[in-house]
């Protein structure tokens, strides 16, 4: 029997790291981990993330793995007073294997850096339908060969294999990701499938001898309180509107200031990484700041399954229906997850929860990267209802409003790092390159730029240059391949209506010079193209001649915003995206 206990170990850790990392690093990554079993016998700990870039960020910034083997490990050490390190093994659901983050020793870590990390490449898990019952036999021997490898135990869905220490039912969420199922659409999490109702017997992994009958109220609000809680930092403070994003902003205040009033539910729609769960956060952060007696309850939506699915397995289903009810808003995030039709219970639970609370006039908020009428295997009276109060759309941001986040989180950073010093070339590149893009990419190429420079000691030698070297892994391939010089001039000279023979030429008329310089800094801006090689493409030998366009317009841009709008519009077009 474990003497650890999961919860407060991770947030023991959480806590821990918050001395190391800025906030915003731990809130696009450690932050967004799910504890999933903490071994002690084999000194592993498991965690699980939606998302595999975020577990991919984790292993491969130096900073950031090492910073968090440290918090683990301190934690570890002081609540198993020993001095071995743990395991830890990051699974992403619906990834082939699990990557290990960092292998257990006997003695304590030495401060090597950048750290090394092993990822698993054993053979990968065979996907398999889903079936009421659990698999009796190991899923595949992915998982066996990389058991044996690092000395873990071996799974099987034999209770004592699969965790071999702490009771389940303290656990903040059983994603049961050893058993690898097959996903609608490749991106969905894996859930147990849903017992019929009073079935006690589906899950025979979760019980255990002793397991103690958990009561659902202490489910939903103790023991989870990492998996209910809103996200302070998710505020309209940090949030940055423009473009479509305005009139979600404004309709979320809206909500705020005077809950279940005019739009509910309101269902928030975009793609990934573009600030719908930063929005719904800041509602509910605001309505506590507003309104401190109301309840609310902020949740995903598989959280939401898999307390469903734990309260019928425990029978509570009950006490489970009434602490939903009881709610006075419910913020239930990425509720797309739910649309299979396997987890028809669920969505019956979902409808019976949301006709309460709309009828008790609740507030209800809603994301999903999917718009309702989409949601082919949702129940209509469900989709019916999530258009029945104000559906908005998030699109990626414009390049004014990247270049505002980027500005805010540079200057988030600047608390923290006094050098850090970022010309604004270098957040117009940003603007340009991450255009149609989610602010998630964005920022993840932001952490990794003030990383490298930081590790490099360049915090205030940042250019454009420097951000194209650090972060080639990361801007898309076609950017680079597809732009040309020549792509350019014809782009500007069918923009503005002139011959190319004239934007290339030698005439000094405005009409001519103006877009000239445009094309020019444009070959810089876009494709990096070197100043020689731009004055030689406008019949100029002197390498200054582009220089001087690109100086001119970057300076011009800043005092006159119609040129930086035109320049901008430009630029989304050559890009393809209007
Ligand atoms: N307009 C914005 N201003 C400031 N930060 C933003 C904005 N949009 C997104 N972000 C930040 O980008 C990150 C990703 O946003 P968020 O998690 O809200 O995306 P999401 O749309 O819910 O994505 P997913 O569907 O994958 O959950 C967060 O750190 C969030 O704070």
């Amino acid at each position: 029997m474990s003497n650890i206990n999961l919860n407060d170990f991770w947030n023991k850790v959480r806590e821990d790291i918050e001395n190391t990392l800025p906030k915003q690093i731990l809130e696009s990554t450690i932050l967004r981990l799910l504890p999933l079993t903490l071994d002690e016998a084999s000194k592993t700990l498991t965690l699980t993330t939606m998302q595999s870039y975020i577990r991919d960020f984790i292993e491969k910034e130096p900073m950031i793995n090492t910073a968090f083997r440290n918090s683990v490990n301190n934690i570890w050490q002081r609540l198993s007073q020993n001095n071995s390190t743990l395991t830890i093994i990051i699974t992403t659901v619906g990834d082939k294997e699990p990557t290990i983050v960092s292998e257990s020793k006997e003695t304590v870590p030495t401060d090597e850096f950048p750290p090394t990390i092993t990822s698993y490449t054993g053979t990968p898990y065979e996907s398999e339908p889903l079936t009421n019952q659990l698999p009796t036999e190991p899923i595949s021997n992915g998982y066996e060969q990389l058991a044996q490898r690092y000395g873990l135990p071996p799974i099987s869905n034999k209770p004592s294999q699969v965790v071999t220490s702490s009771p389940t039912y303290d656990e903040p969420i059983r994603i049961e990701t050893t058993h690898k199922k097959s996903m609608i659409d490749g991106k969905r999490p894996y859930i147990p499938e849903e017992p019929a109702m009073g079935s006690d017997s589906l899950f025979p992994h979760l019980e255990t001898a002793d397991t103690p009958q958990p009561d659902a109220n202490t489910i939903l609000n103790e023991n989870n309180k990492s998996i209910l809680q809103l996200n302070p930092a998710y505020t309209f403070d940090t949030f940055i509107p423009g473009g479509s994003s305005q009139m979600a902003y404004v309709a979320a205040q809206n909500i705020a200031e005077n809950p279940a009033t005019r739009y509910n539910p309101f269902f928030i729609y975009g793609k990934s990484g573009l600030g719908k769960t930063h929005l719904m956060h800041a509602i509910g952060n605001e309505i506590k700041r507003r309104y401190p007696s109301l309840r609310i309850m902020c949740i995903t939506s598989e959280n939401f399954l898999n307390l469903f699915v734990q309260a019928i397995r425990f029978k509570k289903n009950e006490e489970f229906r009434n602490t939903f009810r009881k709610v006075d808003v419910l913020l239930i995030d990425d509720i797309q997850f739910i649309q299979d039709n396997r987890y028809a219970g669920t969505q019956m639970e979902f409808f019976h929860t949301f006709n309460a609370l709309t009828d008790g006039k609740k507030q209800i908020v809603l994301t999903s990267d999917t718009l309702p009428q989409d949601m082919d295997q949702m129940e209509d009276r469900l989709k019916t209802r999530f258009n029945s109060g104000l559906v908005v759309t998030i699109e990626p941001p414009n390049s004014e409003t990247l270049e505002a986040i980027t500005k805010s989180y540079i200057d988030k950073q600047r608390e923290r790092l006094h050098d850090l010093w970022i010309p604004n070339e270098v957040i117009r590149f940003f603007g340009t390159t991450y255009y149609n893009r989610s602010v998630r990419d964005l920022q993840g190429a932001l952490i990794k730029l003030i990383s490298a420079a930081e590790m490099e000691q360049k915090l205030d030698q940042i250019t454009v240059e420097y951000a194209r070297y650090v972060l080639r892994d990361l801007i898309p391939e076609t950017e680079e391949t597809i732009l040309s010089i020549t792509y350019i001039q014809d782009f500007i000279a069918d923009y503005f209506k002139i011959k190319k023979e004239l934007l290339v030429g030698q005439k000094r008329n405005k009409q001519y010079a103006h877009p000239r310089q445009i094309a020019m800094y444009l070959c810089r801006e876009l494709i990096n193209e070197s100043y020689p090689q731009i004055s030689q493409a406008f019949g100029k030998k002197d390498h200054t001649t582009a220089i001087h366009a690109y100086t001119k317009i970057s300076e011009d841009m800043e005092k006159n915003a119609d040129l930086k709008r035109m320049i901008s519009d430009i630029i989304s077009k050559i890009n393809g995206h209007n």
